[in-house]
C-alpha cells in the first residue's frame, strides 16, 4: 500500500519548512489520502485489502453498520459497505442542529468506523465519541495511513477501540529508500523524525505533548 500511495501522489516531504498538522504536531512529511478515491485501482485495492484484513483478524464479525467519518472517510466507507451489503452512516466532525450522524443508526447497533488517515487522533476521539453518545458500539477503525508517531493511544485506549491500517510512515519510508523517491537529505530527516516524532515536532516549532496544546 506504501508503493501505491506514493505512486499516486499521496506523500509530500520537506526539510525546509515543516507541515504544521492541524492538532498542532510539526510534520516533515504530508500524507493526502483525499486522491485515493480518483484512482479506481487503488480504491479497491484499498477496499479489498481493507477488508480482507478485518476478516482475518475478526473485526468484521457481528458489525451491523459501516461509518464513514466526514469528509474523507464517506467514500471508503460506501464502497466497503457495498461490499460487506451493509447499511452506511457517517459522522460529522461537529454537530450540524441536532445531530452529529447521518443516516438511520439504532441504538445498541455495532458499527465499524471508517476513514482515511489518522494523525493524531483527535477527529477519531471525537467520532468515537460522537457515535457512543447515540448508542452505537465501535470496537474498530479502519484507516488506510496511520502515521503511527504521535500518542494516539492516549486518546484512543480510554475508548476501547482497535485500529486497523493498511501503512504508516515507516512503510513508506521503507519503500521510498528502497525507490529513491526523495533526496537522501529528506529520508534522514524522515528517519530522525520517526526516531522521537514529539522530539523533532517541539524542535520545528509544533507541540511536544499530546496534553500541551489544544
Ligand atoms: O485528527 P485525526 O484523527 O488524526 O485525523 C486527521 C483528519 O484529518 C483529515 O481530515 P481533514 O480535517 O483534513 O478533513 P477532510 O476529511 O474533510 O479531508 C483526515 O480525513 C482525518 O479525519
Ligand atoms: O493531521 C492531519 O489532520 C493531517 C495530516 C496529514 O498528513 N494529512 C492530512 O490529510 N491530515
Amino acid at each position: 500500500m506504501a508503493t501505491a500511495l506514493l505512486d499516486a501522489g499521496c506523500v509530500s516531504a520537506r526539510r525546509d519548512e515543516p507541515f504544521r498538522l492541524p492538532s498542532g504536531w510539526a510534520s516533515p512529511v504530508y500524507i493526502d489520502c483525499r486522491r485515493i478515491i480518483s484512482f479506481p485501482k487503488l480504491r479497491r485495492q484499498v477496499v479489498d485489502q481493507g477488508l480482507a484484513h478485518l476478516r482475518a483478524v475478526g473485526a468484521l464479525e457481528g458489525v451491523e453498520a459501516i461509518v464513514g467519518g466526514e469528509a474523507s472517510g464517506i467514500a471508503l466507507a460506501a464502497w466497503m459497505a457495498d461490499a460487506l451489503d451493509l447499511p452506511l452512516h457517517y459522522v460529522r466532525k461537529k454537530a450540524a442542529g441536532q445531530s452529529q450522524i447521518e443516516g438511520v443508526m439504532h441504538a445498541g447497533d455495532r458499527v465499524l468506523l471508517v476513514d482515511d488517515m489518522m494523525a493524531g487522533g483527535q477527529s477519531k476521539q471525537r467520532f468515537c465519541q460522537a457515535l457512543g453518545a447515540a448508542g452505537a458500539q465501535v470496537r474498530d477503525l479502519f484507516i488506510v495511513f496511520d502515521y503511527g508517531t504521535f500518542p494516539t493511544q492516549a486518546l484512543l485506549a480510554p475508548l476501547g477501540i482497535r485500529v486497523h491500517a493498511l501503512a504508516s510512515w515507516r512503510d513508506v519510508l521503507e519503500v521510498a529508500r528502497e525507490r529513491g523517491d526523495f533526496a537522501p537529505a529528506i529520508l534522514s530527516e524522515l528517519e530522525v523524525f520517526l526516531s522521537d516524532p514529539a522530539a523533532w515536532s517541539q524542535a520545528h516549532g509544533g507541540r511536544a505533548h499530546y496534553a500541551a496544546a489544544g
